[in-house]
């Protein structure tokens, strides 16, 4: 189903487990910050309204997207982290970097779900505008940050049972 068949907004508590036991690790890029900080905002606010305690967010800034990899790793090895959510946005420009970025992204987040046993969730908008960004951080699509929060919950909790 694409993104504008359904909105990345919603999601009913009663199918989520209780967040509060859990440590979530957020790294954010700074490129296109308008559109990042919003991704935050979303999963910020859905992981305090499913229970998470304001102190187990821990939020680092990383330059661009691909330094989500690095930063996301240093957070799993430093931080004490159940899940750690990645947050970026990368927009087409008139070159081929956009493609370099988001596969070097995307195989590097794989990467780290491989390597790791804390969860690491892909939260990286690949448009190829910034009205498609608006739209997924919060606008008519409602906000990949939230989809985001909700896979990180499920994840940690996954992983808390499966390590029982
Ligand atoms: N063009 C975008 C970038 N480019 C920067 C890279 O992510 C990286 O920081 C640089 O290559 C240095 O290693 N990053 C984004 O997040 N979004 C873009 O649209
Ligand atoms: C994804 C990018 O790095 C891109 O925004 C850079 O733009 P350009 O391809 O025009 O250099």
């Amino acid at each position: 189903m694409a993104t504008a068949n359904k909105n990345l907004s919603n999601y009913d508590k009663n199918t989520i487990p209780n967040a509060k036991d859990f440590r979530f690790g957020i790294v954010v890029s700074e490129w296109n910050d308008k559109i990042t900080n919003g991704l935050y905002n979303g999963a910020e606010a859905a992981l305090l309204d499913c229970g998470a305690l304001p102190e187990n967010i821990i939020r680092w800034d990383v330059p661009g997207s691909f330094e989500l990899i690095y930063g996301a790793k240093k957070m799993i090895e430093t931080q004490n982290v159940d899940c750690v959510i990645t947050i970026g946005c990368v927009i087409k420009g008139e070159t081929m970097h956009f493609e370099f970025v988001c596969e070097g992204v995307t195989q590097g987040i794989k990467d780290l779900n491989v390597q790791s046993d804390i969860p690491t969730i892909f939260c990286l908008l690949t448009d190829n505008n910034e009205q498609q960004s608006i739209d997924r951080s919060g606008g008519v699509h409602g906000n990949k940050g939230t989809e985001a929060a909700i896979a990180a919950i499920k994840m940690a909790d996954l992983r808390k049972n499966a390590n029982r």
